[in-house]
């Protein structure tokens, strides 16, 4: 089993997917940024290093969602999904061929990876509330200035 986090990154009330690369595994399929768990790391350093290391920024996490595991036949993969913020939205691309920024409506446009769309289903109520501007007990989102 393949341990890998990704990341939910939320900004102005929108979702960030990125899309693999053309000669990667998955090609052109549409995924949560993140990696695979280093030995020895923790699930949270991963996914601070892989944010960095992926699109040159550092993010807050404050939050997880349930996890899923995926049988993709050659691997088995279980994906730990961290809700986060970032207080920029200028992303420097290392490695994915391209990003978008999913309004709700748009949760289940991308051609995501199989494993992801099992995770967004999962935690849909979840990541739905996220969107939305005020929180379950009606505050207003604190969003970093
Ligand atoms: N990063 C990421 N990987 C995902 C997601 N969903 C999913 O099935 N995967 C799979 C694709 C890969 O088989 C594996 C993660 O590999 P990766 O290539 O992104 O991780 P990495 O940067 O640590 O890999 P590497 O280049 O060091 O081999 O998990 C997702 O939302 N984000």
């Amino acid at each position: 089993m393949i341990d890998v986090c990704c990341a939910l990154i939320f900004r102005d009330g929108c979702l960030l997917a990125v899309q693999r690369g053309k000669h990667s595994d998955h090609p052109d399929q549409w995924e949560l940024p993140g990696g695979k768990i280093e030995p020895g790391e923790t699930a949270l350093a991963c996914i601070r290093r892989e944010i960095e290391e992926e699109l040159d920024l550092e993010i807050v996490p404050h939050g997880f969602l349930f996890p899923v595991q995926h049988d993709y036949g050659i691997k088995q993969i279980q994906l730990f999904p961290f809700v986060a913020e970032i207080d920029s939205d200028e992303l420097n691309l290392q490695e994915h061929q391209n990003a978008r920024w999913l309004k709700a409506e748009e949760l289940f446009k991308p051609h995501w990876q199989e494993a992801d769309l099992e995770l967004l289903r999962l935690n849909e109520k979840s990541i739905l509330n996220c969107f939305g501007e005020n929180d379950d007990n009606g505050r207003e989102n604190q969003r970093p200035t």
